[in-house]
């Protein structure tokens, strides 16, 4: 049988594109029948298809317009993600109004969000009353979360004289003392792996009353060519300090994607001073910098591979005997040449009699790897 390949077009910034679409992730891509195309941005894009999946992060009317031509011309393809589902993150409020609806109890940990109040006018912002609820200091973070600059542009706000400096619509968000760690939780389907960086440091209880407002932006960011390492942790003193438990973080990233209805994301959570095993969650980002991730270019593959063969699945469905044959044979020429001999005794025993219709559980994610799992 000729060999069925994929194509999974990426619509990105240039910025995106760079970090994103390495050599090393495009040719293990290829390796597994995935090809990755770029799209052109000053073309329509229902003519650059076929595509079995479009993977995008670009924003405003013109772009959702292509997307739904896109989708209409067919049908069949996969959109990574849905961009309804992106703009609620591009707003500080709605963002995190998703952790409320969570219903996740572990035995002993908590989460929630800081406390935080939206101000949309300078009146407001210098009426005391209307915020009242809040303790300095305050982070003074963008209402809008769209990926400009400006959208990072943050300030620890000490005291109430200092707010005249800002801009609303702004959202005014406790500021926790947390050590002066952030993890960040990295979403990419089912795959959760969670690291940690540095953060804020904490502020003195008694405050500085020297000091009124601190601008920054990106404090948690790295470099785009910078991965999470054991070298970056000893550079920033991160070693000892102990992860969140990975089965809490899990299920929390299994709420948030499937509320969300989104599959490339990551979440920043922080862990309260006060408590120990309190983690507030204070920020999520749609389609982040995945090449800072460890083995960034196997975990997108096999998403991909997931993403494209249960496509591909629910197109062949008809009999039984048909279904699994059809499935094989996509997974045959997907899998094949990573996992050799192994997969095919896996796949053999999948069209044994007894077991009609399944596949075996996870056939992409053969190992566990150390704070990471499939939700
Ligand atoms: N409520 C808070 N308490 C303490 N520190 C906070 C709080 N909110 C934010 N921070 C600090 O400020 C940084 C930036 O905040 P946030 O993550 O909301 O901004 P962002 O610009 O959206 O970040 P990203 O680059 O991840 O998109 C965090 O990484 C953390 O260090
Ligand atoms: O470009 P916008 O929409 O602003 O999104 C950013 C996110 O806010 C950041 O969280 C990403 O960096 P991290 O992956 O380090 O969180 C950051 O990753 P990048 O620095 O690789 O672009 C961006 O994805
Ligand atoms: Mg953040
Ligand atoms: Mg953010």
């Amino acid at each position: 049988m000729a060999e069925r390949r994929f194509r999974i077009g990426y619509a990105l910034a240039d910025k995106k594109q760079q970090s994103f679409i390495q050599n090393s992730l495009v040719s293990l891509a290829e390796s597994r029948g995935i090809d990755l195309v770029r799209v052109d941005a000053d073309r329509p894009l229902v003519d650059q298809g076929p595509f079995d999946c479009v993977l995008h992060k670009l924003y405003g009317d013109d772009w959702k317009a292509q997307l739904r031509d896109f989708e209409r011309k067919y049908p069949n393809a996969v959109i990574l993600d849905s961009p309804d589902a992106i703009e609620r993150l591009h707003n500080r409020i709605s963002m995190l109004q998703v952790v409320s609806e969570l219903k996740i109890e572990h035995q002993n940990e908590t989460f929630g969000i800081p406390k935080q109040i939206v101000i949309y006018d300078k009146e407001t912002l210098l009426d005391r009353l209307a915020w009242e609820s809040l303790k300095f200091p305050v982070i003074a973070k963008p209402l809008v979360a769209d990926g400009s600059a400006k959208s990072h542009k943050m300030a620890l706000v000490y005291n109430h004289e200092a707010l005249n400096k800002l801009k609303p619509p702004i959202v005014l968000q406790e500021f926790v003392n947390h050590g002066g760690v952030i993890f960040k939780v990295y979403v990419v389907g089912n795959y959760v792996r969670c690291v940690k960086r540095k953060s804020l440091p904490d502020v003195e209880d008694k405050l500085d009353f020297s000091k009124d407002l601190l601008s920054f932006s990106q404090i948690s960011n790295l470099a785009a060519n910078e991965r999470i390492d054991d070298k970056y942790y000893e550079m920033m003193h991160l070693g000892d300090t102990e992860m969140p438990p990975q089965s809490f973080l899990t299920d929390i990233a299994r709420g948030l994607r499937h509320a969300l209805k989104l599959n490339l994301f990551n979440f920043d959570v922080i862990r309260d001073s006060r408590f120990g095993n309190r983690y507030l969650i204070i920020d999520i980002n749609y389609f982040p910098g995945y090449a800072k991730m460890p083995n960034y270019e196997s975990v997108l593959t096999d998403f991909f591979c997931d993403t494209v063969y249960n496509k591909q699945k629910d197109r062949t469905v008809k009999g039984p005997d048909e279904k699994v044959c059809s499935e094989i044979s996509v997974l045959d020429q997907c899998q094949m040449h990573s996992y050799g001999e192994d997969m095919r005794k896996i796949i053999s025993n999948t069209c044994s009699d007894e077991d009609e219709g399944s596949l075996p559980v996870s056939p992409f994610h053969m190992e566990e790897k150390e704070n990471s799992v499939q939700v």
